[in-house]
């Protein structure tokens, strides 16, 4: 007769533990796993994604219903096991069942600590846990607006992430002054703050919660210091707790996790405990790296294999947020006996710092570029002595010397050495992946192993493995999709839409076989820019697929307001234009009047309700200062006041501005045009930059003036102003039909090439045909804000809904 295996918690730790003990000896017992949810095994890492469009429920199946009837395991789904009689070895569960054990696992996992606030019972107040957590969220996006995240730690930031692809407005209640600090320190956090700002979330910092407003459902937030929040939705994210009770019911001991030692074994014969239920010499993990590691201690354990137990884990985090690369491992703060490098380039937005102790690395934190983040990682845990090499460490072998290259790293680990840490899987699963099962890329690995396929932190170690064994030349490049959902890239999508005459995102996705069905917050804004660009009469515009400052027409800022620019062509204004902002400006309170670089007035601080009414009153042009459009055309004097002035540059701006402005374009678009060489109006760091020069203009292209600093690169010269719109128009078009979604003309300008711009545009007979193209789409343009105020269906997205206090 077998031996029965019962184990509780059908979560990450406890089944990979099963799983690894299968392998080892399969037909040692009789399984029986009971999970008080409803689902099979499934990633809980990946809700995540799941939240953030990014993947759906299917993808993170770990194990379906198959696999557990495959291996012969009993399971026991919506079961809470709430009994453990240790005298005769049997669990029951609230659902009546029960079953006896020889060896029993514990893996409860963690609760979600709910701040225990008064109203915290309120409909609307959630954590972020698991499938239904995460349901529950997509259900209340499409109703509701309004979202607060209390916690600002890993969980909340992406859980906020989440809620603003759901087209939610979040805010980040935080009681710490500094995001993640328990990941981050102080640098680091401010780049990350300031980054997830620019992506429209918006931050409550050092601010502790009271109380939880409303009657039935939430409807705001109070805090200590008298102010409040509104809310629809509070997600509460604000750390964890082992999930004991079970265990302490039972008479297990228990601290603050259920008590192990090195082979997990707790206090009570025959009884384990793996995951983040467990406490191993005083620490419950909270990241499944350790988890699995456990796990594969009491699989051999279970096996009756030879092992030396689980000795503590290094943990590392990567926060899953798109377009944001934050790395940090081990002890990242500083400290007496500590010594730490650090490197910052606020103008590329890239930090990275180690900490140092007695020639070792014991930590680091890495922004913006966490390419190194698996070597790094790796170096901390086999504690090799890097003295005198400490600059190497963190700058590579650029920083001058000879620090280990990624692949020398791979040769140096043991083959049961983690690479993939989210996933538990060693170097030597990917080298027998790739020697028996002929995986020769990193997405080949990640179908083969599931390495890679979580958190994405370990893609580059997952790439050094692959050279270690094939060698550069063995290991095959696959092209980069515009987004997960697709293998496509920019020009495939873009000559598909045009050769299948595909007119909707939802055709594109369907026909072009997106592997996620509802697209992604990355490709959904690009197939809507791909589409009206190649179809601008048969397109229509999917209001749902832009991003905030879009939808709004208006620029949202740090507090949730917004700022309104209105057109003011070439920067020049009128005394009565003037008169009517000033009035605008009292009638709305508004907080901020400021002139922006781009010569323009901003009003900010305006609330959202108001903006329609604001528009109305002033009755000039949006100024499009937050799409991705032509901005503004800054100018100079020029001929007309300047002495210097050899054009007039002022109304060559007006007629740029006026002929292309409402143009949607791959990214936002600025120009300037400068009266004389002396270029006051900073003609050569704009993407298209005009200067006037004796007889004639330059044409200048491709700067850019943001944190990749670029100066232009010279296009031509041109004698007269219809000119310089026949070559701007040719460009622009040009710019359009080539350029990638989200791609700044300076990128673009490096990518393509300035001699293929130029042969693009040299014969006038291809700019007619650009300028001809262009035409058609500026004839078809709308001023957003006519519409707005015109149409009641669009009016009404700036009305706060029934009961709502006033939307900020
Ligand atoms: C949204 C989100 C994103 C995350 N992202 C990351 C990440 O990027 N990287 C990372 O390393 N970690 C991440 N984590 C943490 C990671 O998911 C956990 O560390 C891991 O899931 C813990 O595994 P576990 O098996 O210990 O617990 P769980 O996965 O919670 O599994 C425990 C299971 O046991 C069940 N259970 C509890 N009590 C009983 C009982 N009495 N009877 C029966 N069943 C019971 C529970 O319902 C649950 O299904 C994330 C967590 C969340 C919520
Ligand atoms: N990418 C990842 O690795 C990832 C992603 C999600 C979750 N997780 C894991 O899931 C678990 C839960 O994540 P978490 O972010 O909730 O835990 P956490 O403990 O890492 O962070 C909680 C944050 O909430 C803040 N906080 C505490 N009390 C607060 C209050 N009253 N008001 C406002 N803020 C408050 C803390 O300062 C802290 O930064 C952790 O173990 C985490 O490691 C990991
Ligand atoms: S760029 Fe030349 S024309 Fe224009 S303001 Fe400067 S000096 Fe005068
Ligand atoms: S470490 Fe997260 S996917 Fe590999």
């Amino acid at each position: 007769m077998k031996k029965k295996l019962v184990l509780v918690g059908n979560g990450m730790a406890g089944v990979s533990c099963v799983e690894q003990m299968l392998k080892l000896a399969p037909n040692r017992y009789d399984i029986t796993i009971f999970g008080s949810e409803p689902h099979p095994n499934y990633n809980r890492i990946l809700l995540s994604s799941v939240l953030a469009g990014d993947a759906d429920m299917q993808d993170i199946v770990i194990n379906d219903w198959s696999w557990y009837e495959e291996n012969h395991i009993t399971l026991h789904t919506g079961q809470t096991v709430t009994r453990i009689d240790q005298q005769n070895k049997l669990v029951s569960t609230d659902g009546g069942i029960s079953v006896p054990y020889d060896e029993l696992i514990i893996a409860t996992g963690s609760l979600p600590f709910m701040l225990p606030l008064p109203g915290a019972d309120k409909e609307g107040v959630i954590a972020f846990r698991d499938i239904k957590d995460c349901e529950t969220m997509i259900e209340t996006a499409k109703k509701y607006r309004k979202a607060i995240v209390i916690g600002g730690g890993l969980l909340g930031l992406e859980a906020a992430r989440g809620l603003l692809n759901l087209n939610m407005e979040v805010s980040v209640v935080h009681i710490n002054p500094y995001l993640m600090e328990r990941q981050l320190d102080e640098p680091a956090s401010i780049m990350l703050r300031k980054e997830l700002e620019s992506q429209g979330m918006r931050f409550l910092l050092s601010k502790n919660s009271e109380s939880i407003l409303g009657k039935k459902r939430v409807t705001g937030l109070r805090f200590t210091d008298g102010s409040e929040e509104q809310a629809d939705l509070i997600v509460m994210a604000v750390g964890i707790k082992p999930n004991v009770a079970l265990a302490k019911a039972s008479g297990i001991e228990v601290n603050r996790g259920i008590v192990v030692n090195d082979y997990l074994e707790t206090s009570a014969p025959n009884v384990y405990s793996v995951g983040e239920c467990a406490e191993h010499r005083g620490i419950a993990y909270g990241l499944v790296a350790p988890l699995y590691e456990q796990g594969a201690v009491l699989a051999k354990r279970l096996a009756g294999a030879e092992t030396k137990g689980y000795q503590g884990s290094v943990t590392s985090t990567k926060l899953k947020v798109s377009g944001v690369n934050v790395f940090s491992a081990g002890m990242f703060t500083d400290a007496p006996d500590t010594r730490a490098i650090r490197v910052q380039d606020e103008i590329g937005g890239v930090y990275k710092k180690i900490v140092l102790r007695g020639g070792k690395v014991i930590g680091s934190v890495l922004f913006g570029d966490t390419s190194d983040g698996s070597r790094l990682f790796a170096m901390i845990r086999s504690e090799e002595d890097v003295t005198g090499r400490e600059k190497e460490v963190l700058l590579g072998a650029g920083g001058g010397g000879s620090a280990k290259s990624g692949v020398e790293l791979v040769a140096s680990m043991a083959d049961d050495e983690i690479v993939c840490g989210c996933n538990g899987v060693s170097k030597g699963a990917i080298v027998q992946a790739i020697n028996e099962k002929g995986c020769a890329s990193v997405n080949d690995i990640k179908a083969c192993t599931k390495a890679s396929g979580s958190c994405g932190g370990c893609k580059p170690l997952v790439a050094d493995v692959l050279t270690y064994v094939l060698g550069a030349d063995g290991v095959k490049t696959v092209k980069e999709g515009i987004c997960g959902c697709t293998t496509l890239g920019r020009d495939e999508v873009v000559e598909s839409i045009k050769a299948m005459h595909l007119t909707t995102s939802k055709e594109v996705m369907n026909v072009l076989g997106w592997n996620n069905a509802e697209g992604c917050s990355k490709c959904r804004p690009a197939l809507n820019y791909y589409l009206g660009m190649v179809w601008p009469e048969e397109h229509e515009e999917e209001r749902e697929s832009r991003f905030v400052n879009e939808r709004n027409h208006a620029n949202i800022q740090k507090d949730g307001t917004y700022s309104v620019v209105p057109r003011m062509y070439g920067g020049v204004t009128t005394p009565a234009d003037l008169k009517k902002i000033a009035e605008v400006a009292v009638k709305y309170d508004v907080p901020l009047v400021k002139m922006t670089g781009g010569q323009r007035i901003d009003l900010l601080g305006v609330k959202k309700e108001d903006l329609p009414k604001m528009w109305a009153d002033l009755d000039m042009p949006s100024g499009y200062a937050y799409g991705k459009a032509l901005r503004t055309v800054k100018t100079c004097v020029g001929s007309t006041f300047c002495r210097f002035g050899t054009q007039d540059s002022i109304q060559m701006g007006i007629d740029l501005e006026k002929k292309f402005e409402r143009l949607n374009t791959p990214a936002k678009v600025k120009m300037a045009v400068s009266g004389c060489p002396r270029n006051c109006a900073e003609s050569n760091i704009k993407d298209f930059g005009v200067v006037a020069i004796d007889g004639g203009w330059e044409l200048h292209v491709g700067g850019n003036g943001g944190t990749k600093l670029r100066a232009t690169d010279l296009l031509c010269k041109v004698k007269t102003e219809e000119e310089v719109l026949e070559w701007a128009g040719a460009y622009l078009q040009y710019y359009r039909e080539t350029g990638k979604y989200n791609e700044r003309t300076s990128e673009w300008v490096e990518r393509v090439g300035l001699d293929t711009i130029k042969a693009a545009l040299e014969k006038q007979e291809d700019r007619a045909e650009l300028v001809e193209r262009i035409e058609k789409t500026l004839s078809l343009t709308k001023d957003p804000w006519k519409e707005i105020i015109e149409k009641q269906e669009l009016n009404r997205n700036f009305v706060p809904i029934a009961g709502e206090p006033a939307v900020r």
